[in-house]
Order: C-alpha cells, then structure tokens, then sequence
C-alpha cells in the first residue's frame, strides 16, 4: 500500500522522532525574544522535561510544537500520527489549569474533543469511557467540576487530553497548583499511563525534583531567548516508585540538575 501523503506542517522525520525542531527562534509581536534558537529531537515513545527558570520560553516552545503559532525561524518537524487520522489529533495537550467547562459533567468535559472533531456517538462513548478509566474518573463521570478536588480535577483535564489517543502529549506544569501528596499520586500515575500507552510525553516544570522523577531525559533551559544549557539522562531503573524518589541515586541525579540550573537563574530574585 502506497505511503500516506504527508499532512501539511507535519514533515516527514527520521525514523523513530516524534517531534523534531531545527533553529527554532519566537520573537513575539511586542518584540520579547522568547526563545531560541532551538534544536531539539525526541523519539517516539520517550518521557523528556522541560526545565528553566520563569519566562525562559517553556510554555512557548510547547505551543509551538502544538501548532499553537508559529515559530519566528526554523522548523517543527512533528511525527504523522499513527492512528492515520486528521494531523491535530497526534496531540495532547494538558495545561496548569484544568480548564473545565463548569456547566457540563466530567464525561461531557472530557467528550468535548470528540464533539469538536464530529466524532461518531457510539465511538465516541467508548472512548470516553476508555479516557476516564484510564485516569481513575469512571465513578466520577457524572460530577460537575465544582464536586472535584483539584487532582479531580486534573485527571478530568488529563482524560480529556488522552481521549483522541494523541501519539504525543504536551503537560504545562500540569500539577504545579496541587498540594505534594496529590503531586505525587499524580507522578505515579502519569508514569503508570506512559508505560502502559507509551505515548511521547513533554513535559514542563519547575520542579527539579519532579524532573528527575518522571522523566528519561531533563532538558534545562537557559534564561530567556530559552536554548538547551545542559541535558541529562536519567538512567534509573523502571517502574520507578517511592523507592526511587528516596534513593542516594535520585538526589545525585537532582544535584547535578540543580546545578546545572542555578546559572540560567543569576540575575533573577
Ligand atoms: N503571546 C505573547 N505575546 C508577547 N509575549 C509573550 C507571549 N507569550 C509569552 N510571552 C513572553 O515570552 C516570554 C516567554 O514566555 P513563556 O510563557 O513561553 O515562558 P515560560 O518559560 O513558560 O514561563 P513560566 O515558567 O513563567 O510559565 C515571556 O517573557 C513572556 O512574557
């Protein structure tokens, strides 16, 4: 069977890459250089964080890969969608605040982008259901979102994000408003949900240590024009677990991010 045609705006990349950015600068209308210039690949399948002081270009860098804008120069390369469907719905995208329709129940909230796309109903339902079991909601399916706790309420917003299976999720400091023990169920589970969907997961955070936790490589970017200062590996055994996040070889990890942040943060207070 011949090849699908490429969709516009999603080149074909080297195989293996989700998402792939060539000298990749935003200069915003205001004239704030916002970020770059950046190169940046990430393979299918991988969990990568964004780390960088505030303003740094994080949040821009994501909606850039999302389509949400477009770059000053250079390229996004994003991966064609294996599921052969429309290119937008290869992505997720969960930001810091859930942003849930107050009026409609949770199984409406996180049916909506289904809706947008005219999906059909009974496909629809099923994947709802999917979505919400996949984030520990189908008892809550029925509640408004002024019933739900703030972690509620995020898994609501994760579930809406996963319910077109995107190949790619985007996570602006998703957990950053919820208290720690709720951060951290959440950490498990999300890392829960990408082995068992494995999905390619960007992430951004402020959080060192929730960097180093959650991810197979920490990005660290440098202050604003954002552009990777360092990187890291985090080449710790899986599934990762409270094991882990007490480990002498989590903190060494952590020292050696924080250090390589503590530069992008001179000059601010
Ligand atoms: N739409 C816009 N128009 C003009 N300037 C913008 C716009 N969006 C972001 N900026 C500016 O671009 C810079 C980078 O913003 P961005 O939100 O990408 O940074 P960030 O690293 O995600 O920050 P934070 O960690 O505080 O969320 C900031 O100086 C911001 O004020």
């Amino acid at each position: 069977m011949a090849e699908p045609a490429a969709l516009p705006g999603f080149e074909t990349l080297r195989a293996g890459l989700a998402v792939s950015l060539r000298g990749v600068t935003k200069v915003y209308d205001s004239g704030v250089a916002a970020l770059g210039p950046l190169d940046l690949d990430v393979r299918k399948g991988e969990f990568v964080s964004l780390l960088g002081p505030s303003g740094c270009g994080k949040s821009t860098a994501l909606r850039l890969i999302a389509g949400l804008g477009a770059p000053t120069s250079g390229t996004v390369g994003i991966a064609q969608s294996t599921s052969g469907t429309r290119a937008g719905h290869s992505i997720g995208f969960v930001f810091q605040e859930p942003t849930l329709m107050p009026w409609a129940t949770v199984r409406e909230n996180v049916r909506l982008p289904l809706k947008l796309s005219h999906a059909q109903p009974a496909g629809a339902n099923t994947r709802v259901g999917e979505a919400l079991a996949q984030v520990g909601l189908t008892e809550f399916a029925g509640a408004y979102p002024r019933e739900l706790s703030g972690g509620m309420k995020m898994r609501a917003s994760l579930a809406r994000a996963l319910v077109t299976d995107p190949d790619i999720l985007l996570m602006d400091e998703p957990f950053a408003a919820l208290d720690e023990i709720t951060r951290f169920r959440l950490n498990n589970d999300l890392l829960a949900l990408w082995r068992n969907l494995r999905k390619t997961v960007i992430f951004v955070t402020h959080s060192v240590f929730e960097s180093v936790y959650l991810s197979q490589r920490v990005i660290v970017m440098t202050a604003r024009p954002g552009r990777i200062g360092a990187e890291f590996r985090i080449d710790a055994p899986e599934p990762r677990d409270e094991d882990f996040r007490t480990s002498a070889g989590y903190a060494g990890y952590c020292r050696k991010v924080s250090n390589a942040l503590a530069p992008s943060y001179s000059g601010q207070s």
